[in-house]
């Protein structure tokens, strides 16, 4: 390029589409913009319509085909990398072929591989961003869902499942819609940040020019030594209450009928935590916040964690055990069930007060989203929690079921137009 050149392409405005395709792959990019997901792929080097097995020797490896996908029971691992992406075409067989592109990618991801081996030509970008090198698969879940808004854009209306639309609008939210919608999820969890950021920031590089990143949030979980459930930045142990027994999942969570059998519908919910004002509160505040023991976990008027408890219960003063505007006894009066897999998040500082911006990811699998509904109406105002959280954003997908060797995500999907 001449000096003048080099002028002129810094003077010219660079739509996010052209940067997208420039910081994604470069001069190469450039040339193959127009061949389409596949042309960028192959260029990258990827061999994309070639399946992928699931590694029998990788260390820390959850796999990836099976009934359902990864990270919805999967254990919680310690990080998450969660994005919520837009599309920027508009046909069906665009979508279909991202989706048929990505699956063998998100096997190497999830085995702990480079999403291409190595090339030993350093004129073009590398196909792995590399970062992950060296490190194991670290227990990497990629899970895969599709909002609203995606079916929409397509004009394929007729194939959204009737429960999968965007949540009502609750009293208390302060959504902003730089954290909320999106037509694609990637909810990739790790035992290590890395590695979680390494799948999502990849995954949207292969995907260059067909998806553009609308908001994205990292998190994490720390457990104490030995195991057991994770604490929140309010310091007690979320998760507890969550179903675990099989009958129990497929009651709340898998989905049994139409063409997402066997998936489940994400709901997120970005929710900023008031550390400030929760440390100003007296410890017998905080756990009649909650209706359970900081220290132990246990309901209110129980000694365990686990311990079964009764909402109703009172004591003889005719006063509830577990205070009713307590956010256990609310949800847990609201008769519906969730399996929730959240994750604290600490973001820097809010600008415009100094306060920490920070909080939970809050993340719930059910098998419709009318069940988060239902638990969020039932803390309503009531919630004593409310004076120390803020709703700041929300979406909501519908996470594939799993895949069989030799299909592909959301095949089933496909097979329904
Ligand atoms: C609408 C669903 C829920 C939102 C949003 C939510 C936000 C939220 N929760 C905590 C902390 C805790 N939640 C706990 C229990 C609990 N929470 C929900 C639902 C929502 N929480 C349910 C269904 C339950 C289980 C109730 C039951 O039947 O037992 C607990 C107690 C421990 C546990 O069971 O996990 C804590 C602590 C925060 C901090 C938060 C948003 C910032
Ligand atoms: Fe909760």
């Amino acid at each position: 390029m001449t000096a003048s050149n080099d002028e002129k392409w810094i003077n010219k405005k660079i739509s996010r589409r052209d940067m997208l395709k420039l910081t994604g792959i470069g001069a190469a990019g450039v040339a193959i913009g127009a061949s389409g997901l596949g042309g960028v792929m192959k260029a990258m080097g990827y061999d994309v319509f070639e399946p992928v097995a699931d590694s029998t020797t990788a260390r820390n490896k959850v796999d990836f085909y099976g009934t359902h996908q990864s990270g919805i029971v999967t254990p919680v691992q310690t990080n998450i990398y969660f994005a919520s992406l837009d599309v920027l075409f508009t046909s069906k067989k665009e979508l279909q072929e991202l989706f048929k592109q990505w699956t063998p990618l998100v096997v190497r991801l999830m085995n702990g591989e480079l999403m291409v081996d190595l090339t030993t030509n350093t004129r073009v970008p590398t196909g792995d961003t590399g970062e992950a090198e060296g490190l194991n698969a670290s227990n990497l879940s990629i899970t895969i869902g599709v909002g609203p808004s995606l079916f929409e854009k397509l004009g394929i209306q007729h194939l959204k499942p009737a429960e999968l639309k965007d949540l009502p609008h609750f009293p208390k939210d302060q959504l902003q819609k730089e954290y909320t919608g999106g037509d694609i999820c990637i909810q990739a969890c790790a035992d290590d940040p890395q590695v979680a950021f390494h799948a999502v920031r990849n995954l949207v590089r292969a995907a260059s020019g067909k998806v553009e990143i609308k908001w994205s949030q990292a998190g994490f979980n720390s457990f104490p030594t030995g195991g057991g459930t994770p604490r929140n930045l309010f310091a007690f142990k979320d998760g507890t209450g969550n179903p675990t027994a099989e009958k129990d999942l497929n009651k709340v969570v898998w989905v049994d009928k139409g063409w997402l059998k066997g998936g489940s519908y994400l709901v997120a919910r970005k929710v900023q935590m008031h550390l400030e004002t929760w440390d100003r509160t007296s410890l017998k505040d905080q756990e009649a916040t909650f209706g359970r023991y900081r220290d132990s976990g246990a309901p209110f008027g129980k000694k365990k964690e686990f311990d079964d408890f009764d909402v109703e219960a009172k004591d003889s003063n005719g006063e509830y055990i577990m205070p009713d505007t307590s956010h256990v006894h609310l949800a847990r009066k609201s008769g519906a069930r969730i399996l929730r897999r959240s994750y604290s998040y600490a973001s820097g500082v809010m600008t415009n007060t100094g306060a920490h911006d920070a909080g939970l990811m809050f993340i719930s699998f059910q098998k419709d989203p009318a069940q988060f509904t239902t638990v969020q109406n039932s803390l309503g105002r009531m919630d004593k929690m409310n004076e120390y959280i803020t709703h700041r954003g929300s979406a909501v997908f519908a996470c594939f079921p799993g895949v069989q060797k030799g299909s592909y995500l959301g095949e089933a999907l496909f097979n329904a137009l």
